[in-house]
């Protein structure tokens, strides 16, 4: 459904699962954070998969579902990743509170704290989604930003997820952290005739053009990762936005936020003003993790994340 009513949100709680399951919020942090302990890359995973999740059939976890056919096989999501955290922290929980906290709200948990501990702000989120038993890779395209959108792409996407255009410029911020394949990138660059890249996209910085192109040469291999922040890569602060100012951000779709006057004023406060980002953040990811949830009766609470119940 093209919009969706805030009243779904409004059935979420603060308290959802204080009698039901005490510690759930305990529980998934816990795994998140040992998760980021030994891989730092988890943060940004996570971060991503929400974003995946809750744009595709709103915050229902029907990113998560496996099978022919399902999201998780559209090429928009075969480089997504923390399915394991998600997929441990539910073991946990199942044993404590069995059947009784929904895939759909551990994404959401695991995303705010993979955020906190990259650095970035600390969200209460209420709690209380359930999880949607439709899940089609079908529906991934036409609700996914390709990196190939213009701004006015962009927000008619977002505006049908009842997202502003300041939650595009805020939640663009996610990519201070977390890696990029060479691939998603490529088209600011072409092919020589002797087979070097060459820059094509004159908003990119030349100087980091040409860092791109040493860490992504024309015959790299496609496993090849590229950090989306090149300056603090695993820190979530307001550092996307100052490269943004210095033509250093690494997809078209980063780029075109500063080259367009309906957000260039927006990325440049938040450049110069970073506890105004993180304001600004926790009001966006809250309305991200609110878009199309399920409550009550509608769908399910999975058992395994990976597999309705049925
Ligand atoms: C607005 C349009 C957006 C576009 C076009 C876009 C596109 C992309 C692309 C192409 C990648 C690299 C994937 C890869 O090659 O592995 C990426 C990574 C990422 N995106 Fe976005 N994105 C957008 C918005 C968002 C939003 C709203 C969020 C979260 C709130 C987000 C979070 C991330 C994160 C954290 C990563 C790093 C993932 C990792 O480290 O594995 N993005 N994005
Ligand atoms: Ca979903
Ligand atoms: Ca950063």
């Amino acid at each position: 459904s093209p919009s969706y009513s805030s009243s779904s949100s409004a059935n979420l709680s603060f308290t959802f699962y204080a009698a039901s399951c005490p510690s759930a919020e305990f529980m998934v942090r816990n795994t998140v954070r040992s998760a980021s302990s030994v891989d730092p890359t988890i943060p940004g995973k996570l971060l991503r998969l929400l974003f995946h999740d809750c744009f595709v059939e709103g915050c229902d976890a029907s990113v998560l579902l496996q099978g022919n056919g399902t999201e998780q096989s559209d090429p928009a999501n075969r480089s997504l990743g923390g399915f394991s955290v998600i997929d441990s922290a539910k073991r946990v929980l199942e044993i404590f509170c069995p059947g009784t906290v929904s895939c759909a709200d551990i994404v959401v948990l695991a995303a705010r704290d993979a955020v906190e501990m990259a650095g970035g702000p600390a969200i209460q989120i209420p709690t209380g989604r359930r999880d949607g038993m439709v899940s089609a890779a079908s529906n991934v395209r036409p609700n996914i930003v390709d990196t190939s959108f213009s701004v006015d792409e962009m927000i008619k996407l977002f505006s049908s997820k009842g997202m502003s255009l300041n939650d595009l410029v805020t939640l663009s911020g996610a990519h201070t952290i977390g890696t990029a394949h060479c691939s998603a990138f490529s088209d600011r660059f072409q092919k020589d005739s002797k087979g070097k890249l060459t820059l094509i996209d004159t908003s990119l910085n030349s100087t980091y053009a040409d860092e791109l192109i040493k860490q992504c040469p024309a015959d790299s291999s496609p496993s090849v990762l590229v950090n989306n922040d090149p300056d603090t890569s695993f820190m979530f602060d307001n550092q996307y936005y100052r490269n943004l100012l210095s033509h250093r951000g690494l997809f078209q779709s980063d780029s075109v936020l500063f080259n367009d006057e309906r957000t260039r004023k927006q990325v440049e406060d938040f450049a110069n003003d970073q506890v105004g980002f993180f304001e600004s953040w926790g009001q966006s990811f809250f309305k991200l993790t609110s878009i199309g949830v399920k409550t009550g009766d509608e769908g399910e609470i999975r058992r395994s994340c990976s597999a309705t119940n049925t």
